[in-house]
């Protein structure tokens, strides 16, 4: 793997995780999306019938399995809670996704199928995200901020960052 993108829920790992690994040309991965395909069916309906923490289970059996592909990884939101230490032992460098409360209640009304803003709610949201941003920047090596920026000038700061190692 040559990056691990990290971030909140709307930070734009996807979108971004996209982008760079099609700069680089290199295979892109996406966390949620692998465990979509593991388990069959969406989160959001996962969350209907399973607990979090049946969730939080699969997510780190496939973020072991994740951190030996190469190219780029994006991570679910809330990845990094529970697996500090895969992200502490590993080499490869870990960007994180940085936005204002305000951009992230634009992203995130902007889509739905989250399950756990359909739970919280967005005061519930900005909640939680205040109260991961500490364990989130403890594992990167990179904070990314992305207010006002496009998911491609995003991209071209991480490349600038990666080749400058
Ligand atoms: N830099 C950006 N500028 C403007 N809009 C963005 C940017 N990055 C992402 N978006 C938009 O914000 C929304 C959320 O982005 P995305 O799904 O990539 O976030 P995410 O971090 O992967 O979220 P989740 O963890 O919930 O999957 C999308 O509609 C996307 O188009
Ligand atoms: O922030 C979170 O805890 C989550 C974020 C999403 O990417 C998904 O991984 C899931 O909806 C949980």
């Amino acid at each position: 793997m040559q990056a691990i993108i990290i971030g909140f829920m709307g930070s734009g790992k996807t979108t971004v995780g996209r982008e760079l690994s099609e700069s680089l040309n290199v295979n892109n991965h996406d966390l949620d999306e692998i465990i979509v395909n593991q388990i069959g069916e969406s989160i959001s309906s996962f969350f209907k019938t399973h607990s979090e923490a049946e969730f939080r289970k699969i997510e780190r059996q496939q973020l072991q399995k994740a951190m030996n592909l190469e190219g780029i990884l994006s991570t679910g939101g809330g990845t990094p809670m529970q697996n500090s230490q895969i992200f502490k032992a590993t080499s490869i460098p870990v960007f994180l996704l940085d936005a204002v409360d305000e951009t992230i209640l634009k992203r995130l009304t902007k889509e739905s199928g989250r399950p756990l803003v359909e739970k919280l709610g967005m005061d519930g949201i900005l909640q939680l995200k205040a109260k991961r941003q500490p364990a989130y920047e403890a594992i990167s090596d990179y904070i990314i901020h992305t207010d006002n920026k496009t998911p491609q000038a995003v991209s071209k700061e991480i490349i600038n960052k990666l080749r400058s190692r």
